[in-house]
């Protein structure tokens, strides 16, 4: 029978929940269903594999350390070997060797060398952390004009090493800026006149330099493109290739194990409106490091990546404001008694992350380094806080000021907690002043987190404004700045660009942490480059992401 009520309206006086609507973005589905799941790791093979890489790696060692060689052949080998993803085999050779020619570096020097191997060796300088001064390219402008001379024009693979080095500028290394934009604009001009490997390289590099590519991938690039560069010493081609193979076993077994774990986590039936990117998120974690010690790392900072996507899919793509703010104060509180404020669909979710987290520092406490897994578990906390910030804009209708958004925008790049998440696995040499500096929030861990922000903004704000979300990076600075949407996106591009000088800056030497824990930093802004230079790969990863984890992880016979 049903009440009425005094305004006469009739109300059913059965308990009826009224379902909210709902901001759902059906996500297109996985791309690749349970298909890494089968996998089994044959550990005599793997073990075999590491046992044939000990002579040829011997080999190159003694040919990184041969006084005899000459100073440009030995940069370039130690390009090929940074190119390729061995720098790490032979890290305090390869440091002496350049610690030594780079006491030696004479401008005079540099006036007879052509191009291409002054762009070589100033790559491999700056990569390895030495400032080789800009000005070695002085001499390629006429002084006259002002502009890169005729002769640099005709010279297609001195452009390609002057554009890749340019990559590595700095603030306030001009020529660098102009070589960046005039070998852009010279190489696009004849990319589709260039025979053989040549174009190859052009193009490759053109879609993405080397510097913003994920190292792992690049590897294998420069190991199909430049094989005459990589056969020049036979046991460098042996090694790379061995090394693949080792490689490509363990990381399909990490695969393997956070499929697994997803699955039986059943997020994808407890919370069906996330997008379901398993393998994407573990190559995101396999760009941070691919070293073959840092197996543990990866699988821990991808099982909390995984929790980070459902928790921003939550927020953006289904909770109710309601619900964001019980979460949220359930996350802040930390403690499974909060699960009964929490409606029923995300209560899985919550004992997980939290279960997850306990087990995590039960193993961290083992080694006395449990600290790593409350900067985690802290920073876990702040980008909830700011999703809730953002959710609070948008229930609201408020379009933030942009310094307003970029405080808060830093904190939902999620390079904060990705990157402290990270060290969580990296062992011993994630001490308390490895911490303490990344709690100091450095110069260049804000540059990554900007770069993750914006760029994913530039490339997704239409798709969350159509949805209603009031701030993103794009329309705050519309807002705050009176400009066009074009202007707008121009200017983020160029605080991006600036960002990447200050990472650039970052890793020269005296550096303030070692290039360990600088690594993670960079490559998190690396794979923003892989993921979100073209689209937004993430969300639709048909594209780059299908195309590497199929390098990586499918088919491919070791070599
Ligand atoms: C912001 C960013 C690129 C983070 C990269 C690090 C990372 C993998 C975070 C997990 C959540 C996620 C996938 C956000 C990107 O999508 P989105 O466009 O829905 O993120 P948004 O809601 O913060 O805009
Ligand atoms: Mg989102
Ligand atoms: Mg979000
Ligand atoms: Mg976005």
């Amino acid at each position: 029978m049903a009440a009425v009520e005094a305004n006469g309206t009739l109300q059913p006086n059965t308990k009826t929940t009224i379902e909210p609507v709902r901001p759902l973005a059906n996500f297109p589905p996985s791309v690749w269903g349970d298909r890494f799941l089968s996998f089994s790791l044959d550990n005599t093979e793997l073990e075999g594999y590491a046992k044939a890489m000990e002579e040829p790696k011997e080999v190159v060692r003694r040919l990184i350390v041969d006084p005899t060689m000459d100073s440009n052949k030995k940069l370039s080998l130690i390009y090929s070997v940074h190119r390729l993803g061995l720098t790490y085999m032979f890290l305090q050779d390869v440091e002496a060797q350049l610690d030594k020619l780079f006491k030696e570096f004479n401008l005079q020097d540099y006036e007879e060398v052509d191009l291409y191997t002054t762009s070589i060796n100033f790559q491999v300088f700056r990569h390895l952390g030495h400032k080789l001064p800009c000005d070695v390219f002085n001499k390629f402008k006429d002084s006259s004009s002002g502009t890169f001379k005729e002769c640099v024009t005709k010279d297609v693979k001195g452009m390609l090493g002057l554009y890749e080095s340019a990559q590595l500028r700095l603030r306030g290394e001009e020529i660098l800026d102009e070589a960046a934009e005039f070998t852009v604009t010279q190489l696009k001009s004849v990319v589709n006149t260039l025979e053989g490997k040549l174009g190859q390289q052009v193009m490759q590099s053109l879609r993405r330099p080397f510097h913003q590519g994920m190292p792992m991938v690049e590897a294998r690039f420069y190991f199909a493109n430049y094989d005459e560069e990589c056969s020049t010493h036979e046991s460098l081609t042996k090694l790379a290739k061995l090394h693949f193979n080792y490689l490509q076993l363990q990381q399909k077994e990490e695969l393997r194990i956070v499929s697994k774990w997803w699955k039986d986590m059943r997020f994808q039936e407890t919370t069906p409106y996330i997008r379901d990117r398993v393998p994407e998120i573990y190559l995101w974690i396999l760009g941070l490091y691919f070293e073959p010690r840092y197996s543990l790392a990866r699988i821990i900072a991808t099982k909390i990546t995984l929790f980070l996507v459902v928790l921003d899919d939550t927020y953006d793509a289904y909770a109710t404001i309601e619900e964001i703010r019980l979460l949220t104060d359930a996350i802040n509180r930390w403690d499974i008694s909060a699960m009964e404020q929490l409606p029923e669909y995300i209560r899985p979710f919550f004992k997980i992350l939290l279960d997850e987290y306990a087990e995590l520092e039960k193993q961290l406490a083992k080694e006395g380094r449990e600290k790593s897994v409350f900067a985690s578990k802290e920073a876990f906390q702040d980008i909830a806080n700011g999703y809730l910030e953002e959710a609070e804009w948008t229930n609201s209708g408020y379009v933030a000021s942009f310094p307003e958004y970029m405080k808060n925008g830093l904190i939902t790049s999620a390079y904060n907690v990705i990157s402290k998440s990270a060290l969580v696995g990296m062992g011993e040499m994630v001490g308390e002043d490895a911490l303490a500096w990344y709690e100091s929030h450095p110069k260049t861990l804000q540059a990554s987190e900007l770069i993750s922000r914006l760029q994913d903004d530039v490339m997704t704000y239409q798709f969350e404004r159509e949805r209603g979300q009031s701030a993103t990076g794009v329309d705050s600075y519309i807002k705050t700045y009176g400009v066009s949407e074009k202007e707008a996106i121009n200017e983020l591009n160029k605080m991006i660009e600036n960002a990447w000088k200050d990472i650039n800056e970052g890793c020269l030497k005296p550096r303030e942490v070692s290039m360990d824990l600088l690594a993670p930093i960079v490559n998190l802004a690396r794979m923003i480059d892989v993921v979100y230079r073209y689209d937004d790969g993430f969300t639709f990863p048909g594209k780059t992401m299908k195309e590497y984890i199929t390098l990586l992880f499918v088919g491919s016979s070791p070599m």
